[in-house]
């Protein structure tokens, strides 16, 4: 059964006013580096920030201009430059400014991580539209002309046999977070081959920022088994290997041999697969799910968002969870994303009504309404095929349109994760106004922004200025006029990722359960307060990003403990943490978050 407990408002404004304090520990760090090589080292540089006693230390004294600058200050001159790179390319086109932004801030990346965080996770607002969904999905189709620098690891089929060895190239000694693609299904935007990489880099700076985890401890990865896009492949500055995608036996030898050498290496890393094509994003899931610590984001961190996002519209109606079995619920996309929501949907609607359960879902792909009439079914698309006779009663056919769809059914929610930007046209969003509920959703989960199935303004436009809305990218606030907002919600899984990973971490799980991600879930649904809800407002916002992910890691690690998986993490124990109350709980996974301050240098040989 759910177990969604609202929190009172009293305490989302604590929530509100109150920043995360800091767990950070400055304890010294070792550093086997000497001089310039630490300047170059974006792990421990502090530019012009190295105390004279550090400078002394380790052979810095003359490397760098003689006045000392604070972190405080570096921080500041640093805001400075970004905002007047704001005011100078104002009125310029979009993807240029979009791109300029990215490269200041991916200089400081390469430059000074400890400043780089801090920068994010102070500005987390502005800079996740830059180093996530949308600009990301640039940089990616971009890739191979912005490329100046590697990040991450590339394993590719020619590697095959190699990567044992090959994985002790990564320079640190421990890892904790893998996010690995093989660039198949970026965003909404297609296969995009090795320039999909842009992909582990930018979730991997949501888990910094958002769950705290150590930018020495993640890797981001590219398995680059070839591209089935003729653009790239006949493109001479593609930087990926110019061949068909491996298919087959042949490629999940390689998709093998990686997490072997991986877990060879590092036998405790979480591995979160993304952005892979459906075919490969379910059958890796089941091939994998019950040997290593892994899972697919896509299929499982979008489905609870989602999940969450949908009890959250039941809510806002002012009725009870349990009326959520009877939702109808039209979701347009039968991919990864698609049907992974409808599976974890499935489930809480058979938890609530039992094993007579009898969901009202219609799943459309691109050949519109599936049926069980349809000659060829995908098997991960079966069951919610609906069958003849529970059509008759809307009289629906098999391939309906989705605007006949919307008509005939009057969905309660109207659910887009098809990668195909629009399509929730003025036709359909209009007679989503005849929807049979009091406050209609309308979630318009694809990326990037030009893929999102309508935009923000449309949606209150055509459909109403009551309903509920989600786009998994951000849009602005609608102004509906009389100084009434239509509030957007983002429908992304940057809200459970994280802290399915911090979770898993911390509790040192062996695998993560459906247990496990139900709790992710639960935890995120239940963070809203009812007056929040009845604003329309399902989610928290970007900026409370750090709480909410340690609040969905503790209820992850929580699960893992109930159902036996939880091995512990550094000197904490299972058992130890099955005596942690749920506030204690919250408590440890922030202690366990990391936070950018300079630490002292200490070199050893
Ligand atoms: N907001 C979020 O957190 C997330 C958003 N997404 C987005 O969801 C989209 C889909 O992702 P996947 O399911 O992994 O892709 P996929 O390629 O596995 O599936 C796409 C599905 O959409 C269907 N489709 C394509 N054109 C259509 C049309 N005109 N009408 C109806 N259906 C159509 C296809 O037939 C297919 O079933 C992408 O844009 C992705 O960025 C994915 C994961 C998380
Ligand atoms: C958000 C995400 O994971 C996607 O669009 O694929
Ligand atoms: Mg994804």
């Amino acid at each position: 059964m759910w177990r969604i407990v609202a929190r009172s408002a009293a305490m989302s404004g604590l929530r509100g006013s109150r920043r995360m304090a800091s767990t950070a520990m400055s304890g010294p760090c070792i550093i086997r580096k000497r001089g310039a090589d630490i300047l170059h080292d974006p792990w421990f540089n502090k530019d012009t920030g190295f105390p004279v006693t550090e400078r002394d230390r380790l052979g810095l004294r003359g490397l760098l201009p003689p006045r000392v600058i604070s972190f405080e200050q570096q921080y500041t001159r640093f805001m400075e430059s970004y905002r007047s790179l704001e005011k100078n390319t104002q009125g310029q086109k979009e993807d240029f400014v979009a791109l300029s932004k990215w490269r200041i801030l991916n200089r400081l990346h390469d430059r000074n991580e400890t400043l780089y965080y801090r920068v994010l996770i102070n500005n987390i607002k502005d800079f996740a539209p830059i180093i996530y969904t949308p600009t990301v999905g640039l940089v990616c189709q971009n890739y191979s002309g912005l490329f100046r620098r590697p990040r991450g690891m590339y394993f590719s089929a020619k590697d095959k046999g190699e990567m044992m060895s090959m994985i002790y190239n990564w320079p640190a000694s421990q890892v904790d977070m893998i996010v690995l693609t093989d660039g198949s299904r970026i965003l909404g935007l297609g296969d995009l081959g090795v320039q999909g990489i842009g992909i582990p880099i930018g979730k991997l700076d949501m888990y910094v920022a958002a769950a705290g985890i150590n930018p020495q401890r993640i890797l981001p990865v590219m398995l680059d088994v070839g591209t089935n896009n003729k653009r790239l492949l006949e493109d001479r500055l593609y930087l990926g290997l110019r061949q068909p995608r491996l298919e087959g036996e042949e490629y999940l030898s390689i998709v093998d041999e990686f997490m072997e050498a991986v877990h060879a290496r590092w036998p405790k890393a979480i591995v979160q697969f993304e952005d892979f094509q459906m075919k490969w994003a379910f059958e890796t899931l089941q091939r994998y799910r019950n040997r290593f610590c892994m899972f697919n984001d896509d299929i499982q961190g979008t489905a609870g968002v989602a999940l969450a996002g949908l009890l959250g519209t039941v809510r806002s109606q002012g009725r009870p969870l349990t009326d959520f079995a009877n939702q109808k619920i039209v979701v347009v996309g039968a991919g990864s994303a698609g049907l992974g929501v409808l599976n974890m949907a499935l489930q809480a609607v058979s938890r609530m009504a039992g094993p007579v359960a009898n969901p009202h879902f219609f799943l459309l792909d691109k050949d519109g309404l599936i049926t069980k009439d349809r000659d060829v079914i995908d098997p991960s698309a079966a069951p919610f095929a609906k069958a003849h006779q529970e059509l008759e009663e809307f009289g629906l056919r098999e391939g309906a349109s989705l605007t006949e769809v919307v008509k005939k059914v009057k969905p309660h929610v109207l659910l887009g994760l098809s990668g195909c930007g629009g399509i929730f046209n003025e036709e359909v969003l209009t007679a989503m106004k005849e929807s049979d509920s009091i406050k209609p959703a309308i979630f318009a989960m694809s990326n990037p922004t030009k893929n999102a199935e309508c935009t923000a303004k449309d949606a209150f436009q055509f459909a109403g200025e009551n309903i509920v809305f989600g786009s998994g990218s951000p849009f602005e606030n609608v102004d509906l006029g009389d100084g009434k907002v239509g509030h957007v919600n983002q429908a992304n899984n940057m809200y459970l990722f994280p802290g399915i990973g911090l979770g898993a971490l911390v509790s040192g799980a062996r695998i993560i359960t459906d247990g496990m991600l139900q709790a992710a879930a639960e935890c995120l649904a239940s963070y809203m307060t009812d007056e929040e809800i009845q604003r329309g407002v399902l989610y928290p916002s970007i900026d409370c990003i750090r709480d909410i992910t340690a609040e969905v890691g503790a209820a992850v690690l929580r699960a893992a403990v109930v159902e036996e998986v939880a091995e512990g993490y550094h000197d904490v124990g299972p058992k130890e943490l099955s005596n942690m109350s749920r506030e204690e709980t919250v408590l440890h996974v922030k202690r366990n978050m990391w936070y950018p301050v300079y630490s002292p240098l200490v070199h050893e040989k």
